[in-house]
């Protein structure tokens, strides 16, 4: 069974009245472009934080439209690496995680789609937090992290951002609380973003050996 197939399709169904969507990227909202390709809606908006995305969906003859040109989505759809039930995510995999914040952030309604293994009780370190950094910062930013979390190990990675930006991996051996984590990481100067993304999360659509499940946030209803 492709139980990222089957939450992408079940996820399709939030749509329903909404018209400016944003994607994500990863396998989970591939499975979406080509549900919104089979039954195509010409009166969507689209946008993506992901070029692989953007490539499905204009080979799908779908326009993507500028980020830069937009301040609010009805809807913004990405996977995740995981979640947990507080649906506090971590998206280190791509390191895109800036303008998939960017996008979340302006979406009335943010909904994470995956399948049951990205959900967790609490978010696990066999993911390292990955900070987006501009470039004079590097030394710094490793520093400043290196104050605040001691026994963290870094990684800078060889890869740019769009922004051309760096990006450093933090690998913990337990998580301090997320609270904190976000909050501290946000605080150093020249670090754009990182890739907790904590309390923004409003749905999850996951699908399993259970069937298929939409987890709300606690205390919201669309
Ligand atoms: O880390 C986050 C990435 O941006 C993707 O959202 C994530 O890796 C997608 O996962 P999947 O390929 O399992 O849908």
């Amino acid at each position: 069974m492709n139980f990222k197939k089957i939450a992408a399709e079940a996820a399709i169904r939030f749509i329903e009245g909404n018209t400016i969507i944003g994607l994500g990227d990863g396998a989970a909202i591939s499975y979406m472009v080509k549900a919104l390709t089979v039954n195509k809606n010409n009166s969507l908006t689209l946008f993506t934080s992901s070029f692989s995305t953007k490539k499905l969906l204009e080979d799908a003859g779908f326009t993507v439209n500028e980020i830069s040109a937009v301040s609010a989505l009805d809807i913004y759809f990405d996977g995740c690496d995981q979640f947990d039930k507080n649906l506090n995510a971590l998206k280190s995999g791509s390191g895109i995680h800036t303008t998939e914040k960017l996008l979340a952030s302006m979406a009335g309604q943010f909904i994470l789609v995956g399948d049951e293994s990205k959900y967790v009780d609490a978010l696990q370190t066999k993911y390292p937090v990955v900070i987006e950094v501009i470039p004079d910062a590097i030394q710094f930013a490793q520093e400043q992290v290196h104050k605040i979390f001691p026994f963290c190990k870094m990684q800078v990675r060889e890869s740019k951002t769009r922004y051309s930006n760096l990006l450093i991996d933090i690998w913990f051996d337990e998580f301090p609380g997320l609270p904190i984590l976000n909050s501290a990481l946000k605080n150093i100067t020249g670090v754009l973003e990182s890739s907790l993304f904590y309390n923004m999360a409003h749905k999850a659509v996951i699908a399993g050996e259970n069937g298929l499940r939409v987890i709300e946030k606690q205390g919201y209803s669309s």
